[in-house]
């Protein structure tokens, strides 16, 4: 059977500060720059999520991708959305809220809830000019 991959777009906006608690504020400075701001900054997100499958004959879908809005509100969106990645999001906890490990943390949320689909790529947008992407490998 063919495999077919579908993408459902969700948003959020979330607050943080990007810092190593480790390191000293100069070298937060110096590696960060504005990012590690002590009071931190908001940005407007945009989460691609791709999943792939066969077609089932019977609806013409992979997945419903109104069925895949609901499970990455519930097990995302809920969670990040007007929150402050630093303090608020159990599943960032201990990680520097990188685009790099938000989409890290958003794949092992999301991966176990979308079978029998199987989720292939997210892509994440922290600003209209960056994202970053992550296949599971
Ligand atoms: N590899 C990464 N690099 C950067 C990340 C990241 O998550 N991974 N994050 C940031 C900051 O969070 C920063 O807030 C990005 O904002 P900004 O520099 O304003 O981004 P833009 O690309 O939209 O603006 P430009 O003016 O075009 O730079 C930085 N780096």
């Amino acid at each position: 059977m063919p495999l077919v991959t579908a993408t459902r777009l969700v948003k959020f906006n979330a607050g943080h500060r990007v810092y190593n608690p480790a390191w000293s504020d100069e070298r937060n400075s110096a590696t960060f720059g504005k990012c590690s701001n002590p009071n931190g900054h908001g940005h407007n997100y945009t989460l691609e999520i791709t999943i792939e499958g066969e077609v089932d004959p019977e609806t013409g879908y992979v997945m419903d991708l109104g069925e895949l809005k609901r499970i990455a509100e519930r097990e995302l969106v809920q969670h990040l959305d007007h929150k402050n990645l630093n303090l608020d999001v159990p599943f960032m906890a201990g990680t520097i809220p990188t685009t790099e490990n938000l989409v890290l943390a958003c794949w092992r949320v999301l991966a176990p809830k979308v079978a029998p689909s199987r989720l292939v790529r997210l892509k994440l947008w922290e600003t209209e000019n960056h994202y970053v992407e992550y296949d599971g490998r």
